[in-house]
């Protein structure tokens, strides 16, 4: 196997915390096993382009343990943890990437995985996808598929496939249940605040918080900010998802009218210029600004330096704007996702992780046992609850099932009043 990480040396501190993230993740070990005994990717190279970390490595150890030769690399330049890749490399994966890469850096990652001409791609964002596409097109006829992790991954991939440039089926892991329902809200919610109190040091409770979009993340930041003490603001484009957070007890107003209030802002909507332009102009003194959407441009950053009189950064990720007027407003992690592009950013919980990870290699499997079509498809609703028995039995949770007596009841459509 080969490598190129930021310090192998760090191989046994990456390996404790890959030890105790195992202990948090029985679903992702228990199909380890299974796959230790099957075998499945006997011949088989994944490659995969997710954040490079402690969990992330147990994902590599697990298609490892079905046989896979297994390279990896990051799906952002600031997520790797180098204790994490240099345990990874001495455990048998193939590892490339460091924290801290420019991006002509992360583009030579990405190819060098390809280099090993994967079979499956696992990806997050789909950079990887894209890439092969525009140029590695001569790995086009050996790739079986990919298994994509988010949002905005699985919204690229449907439109390039509606242009009809997509030339290999896709698992839409992000959209399935096991996924989304814990890992976008639960997950989300809680490893935002995790990074953000961890830089800033900063109370919650009693602070506006201003939270940018209303989907599944928005949901779960909203929801941890509510219950930290925080009064939130949501801002929506979508009328139904607007009227759910006045509903769930939020005030909902135009993101012009919301900076005004902010101490915090936070995006999570996938979208461009989320916060751009005038919008710097009305934010109060000491506005903290982050984002857990995709990519470095919900908050237009080009706009804020543009209306700024000076700029640096006073801490790692937290970078200082003094606008003209003297104000000074802070932007975390380069607007890059703060939960793990941040200096604390852990990522999500490890438990959430077991999950997500979960769906991502039993997708895998199943794309490799099934001739699919080119497209973006659905994960099958067996793994879903398959998973989601996983989870329950590992967490010592029984529940009921249909009695025939029920069963039939509920299926006959005759009985009435
Ligand atoms: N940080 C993480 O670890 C993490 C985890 C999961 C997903 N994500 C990413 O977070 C983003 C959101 O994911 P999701 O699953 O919540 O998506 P989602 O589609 O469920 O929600 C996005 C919401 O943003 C709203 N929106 C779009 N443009 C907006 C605008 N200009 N102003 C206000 N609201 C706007 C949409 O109407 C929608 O309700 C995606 O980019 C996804 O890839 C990040
Ligand atoms: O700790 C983590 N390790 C690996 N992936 C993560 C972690 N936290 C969140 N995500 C994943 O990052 C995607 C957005 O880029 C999300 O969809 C989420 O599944
Ligand atoms: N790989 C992308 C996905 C964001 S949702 C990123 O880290 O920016």
């Amino acid at each position: 196997m080969s490598y190129n990480v930021k310090d192998i040396s760090l191989a046994p501190q990456g390996k404790k915390k890959i030890e105790w993230v195992q202990r948090h993740m029985p679903v992702l070990e228990h199909i380890k096993s299974k796959f230790e005994e099957e075998k499945p990717f006997e011949g088989i190279t994944i490659g995969s382009c997710l954040h490079l970390e402690p969990k992330t490595i147990n994902l590599g150890l697990t298609f490892l343990a079905g046989g896979a030769e297994v390279v990896m690399t990051g799906c952002n330049p600031l997520s790797t943890q180098d204790d994490a890749t240099a345990a990874g490399a001495e455990m048998g994966l193939n590892m490339y990437g460091w924290r801290g890469e420019t991006n002509e850096e992360y583009y030579e990652n990405l190819n060098k995985v390809l280099d090993y001409e994967p079979d499956i791609i696992i990806d997050d964002g789909a950079d990887m996808i894209f890439l092969i596409h525009r140029e590695r097109q001569e790995l086009l006829s050996k790739i079986k598929g990919a298994c994509e992790e988010t949002t905005t991954g699985i919204h690229r991939l449907k439109a390039m496939h509606k242009d009809k440039a997509l030339k290999f089926p896709v698992m839409a892991v992000n959209d399935s249940y096991m996924k989304y329902l814990f890992d976008n809200r639960y997950g989300t919610g809680q490893s935002t605040f995790d990074s953000i109190m961890g830089s800033t040091n900063v109370l919650i409770a009693g602070k506006t918080i201003v939270v940018c979009g209303y989907g599944w993340c928005g949901r779960g930041i909203a929801m941890r900010a509510n219950g930290l003490g925080a009064n939130v603001i949501v801002t929506e484009v979508d009328p139904i998802r607007a009227l759910e957070a006045r509903m769930d007890g939020y005030r909902v107003m135009k993101i012009r009218e919301a900076v005004k209030h902010a101490d915090m802002l936070l995006t999570a909507t996938g979208d461009v210029d989320v916060v751009s332009g005038d919008d710097f102009k009305y934010m109060k003194d000491g506005c903290i600004l982050a984002n857990s959407g995709h990519f470095n441009v919900e908050i237009n950053k080009e706009d804020l330096q543009a209306m700024a009189k000076t700029h640096e950064n006073i801490k790692p990720d937290i970078e200082e704007f003094v606008m003209a007027d003297g104000r000074k407003l802070y932007l975390m992690a380069d607007g890059r996702l703060v939960n793990l592009a941040g200096d604390r950013g852990q990522g999500h919980p490890a438990e959430i992780m077991d999950m997500s990870f979960a769906m991502q290699s039993l997708s895998a499997k199943y794309l490799l046992e099934n001739e699919l079509e080119v497209g973006v498809h659905k994960t099958p609703d067996e793994t879903d609850i398959k998973v989601a028995n996983l989870k329950l039995k590992a967490m010592g949770i029984e529940i009921d099932s249909l009695s025939k007596k029920q069963i039939d009841y509920l299926d006959d459509w005759e009985v009435g009043t």
